[in-house]
């Protein structure tokens, strides 16, 4: 056994899972944000720095089949998985293979209400072109009169953010084995030149192994070059975006920074119940370390999360190369890694099997009106579904 794999399996019996209950450290979850005006300041700021045909440009990789697969008729609703600012996410069972699947829903009406039509079809067509043993997996969409529907794998581990809530704080080798995983899956979406935008411990999904899978596109975008939108999760974003100035890829480095900065410290580092206060931390304050951070990950933190881009791990000449030489790294065996080849530090209870639903909440139903007849205004803005 290598020395990676000692040492992760030597985190099995650091990890304190089950022995600590919940312990919410901050506001329970973190909660995103898209500016209202986001379509409208896009465009502004677009044309005024002659980047008009950013947008319009076409990714270089081919989006799988995936509209006009299914309809509502293939799947039976069982239960709501989760809850989003946006939508609602069920666990369906195919009536044709009997196979569990996680169904994504949200509301014409909403997507059109908050300004998020370009964000939902961005989120539909990125997720359409990944393929990446850490990133869900979407099979197909459709629409009906009044919502969208995404239907992707159902991973039924859990979210990393309650694992982290109810371990308190991840102990560094098993930090660092979910930090490697997320690290692999972002250096390769920025290699098609997708920004996430939305890296949070809620995201990070755990399969019935214990292997990250990052899930909601929602602001995830085909970017070659700098784009300008406010949006995230208001713990997580960078300073350049919080300035609304023009940003890169390099935001979700400056996420990455956090989600391990929180992993290990069970807090992120700019909290603020009031959330212009974490903005004004995000831009201004200082970072400051628990005293049981080591130094390597202080020296790898204080890389990722700077503001001066042009000394930020992974915007640098050698992109995410420099992140994964770094020192806090070095046990990793990468190749291994990338194959599901190492062994994962906890796994997740799921005794039940495939539709095992225990390490998620429960969430209170809603009477189900999807498929019915009604006014459907929205449907042009959705094509694609
Ligand atoms: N493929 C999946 N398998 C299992 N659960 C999932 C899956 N996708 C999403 N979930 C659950 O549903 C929750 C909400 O999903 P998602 O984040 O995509 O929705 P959202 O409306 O975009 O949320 P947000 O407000 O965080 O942007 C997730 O945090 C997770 O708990």
């Amino acid at each position: 056994m290598d020395s990676a794999e000692n040492d992760m399996s030597d985190t099995l019996q650091e990890l304190p899972l089950g022995v600590l209950s919940p312990q919410v450290t901050q506001g329970s979850f973190h909660e995103p944000i898209a500016r209202e005006d986001t379509q409208q300041s896009e465009q502004l700021d677009k044309s005024s720095l002659g980047l008009e045909n950013v947008a319009a440009q076409k990714p270089s990789f081919q989006p799988r089949q995936t509209s006009g697969k299914y309809n509502l008729n293939d799947f039976h609703i069982l239960r709501t998985l989760g809850t989003g600012s946006f939508g609602r996410v069920h666990l369906v069972r195919s009536n044709h293979n009997g196979r569990f699947y996680a169904m994504k829903v949200l509301k014409k009406k909403t997507i059109v209400k908050l300004k998020q039509v370009e964000h939902t079809n961005d989120e539909r067509r990125m997720l359409s072109v990944v393929a990446h043993p850490f990133i869900i997996r979407m099979w197909g969409t459709f629409q009906d009169h009044q919502q969208v529907f995404m239907i992707m794998d159902y991973i039924e581990g859990g979210e990393l953010f309650s694992l982290l809530r109810k371990s308190q704080r991840f102990p560094n080798p098993v930090a660092k084995f979910y930090a490697a995983e997320v690290c692999l899956a972002l250096e390769y979406l920025h290699s098609l030149d997708i920004i996430y935008r939305d890296l949070k411990p809620e995201n990070v999904l755990l399969d019935k192994n214990g292997h990250v899978k990052i899930t909601d596109f929602g602001f995830a975008k085909f970017v070659p070059d700098v784009t300008f939108t406010l949006c995230g999760t208001p713990d997580y974003i960078a300073p350049e975006v919080v300035s609304t100035k023009p940003y890169n890829k390099s935001v979700d480095w400056w996420s990455f920074g956090i989600l391990i900065f929180e992993m290990l410290a069970g807090y992120t580092p700019f909290y603020d119940s009031n959330t212009m206060k974490t903005y004004e931390n995000i831009l201004n304050a200082e970072l400051q370390f628990p005293p049981f951070f080591q130094a390597d990950v202080q020296d790898l933190l204080s890389k990722l999360i700077t503001r001066d881009l042009s000394k930020r791990l992974g915007n640098l000449q050698n992109g995410s190369d420099d992140v994964k030489n770094h020192p806090w790294f070095s046990e990793v065996v990468w190749e291994k890694l990338l194959c599901r080849n190492i062994e994962t530090p906890y796994e997740p209870p799921v005794q039940a099997g495939q539709g095992d639903t225990s390490q998620y909440d429960r969430y209170p139903e809603e009477e189900i009106t999807y498929g019915r007849d009604g006014e459907d205004t929205h449907r042009e803005l959705f094509s694609e579904f």
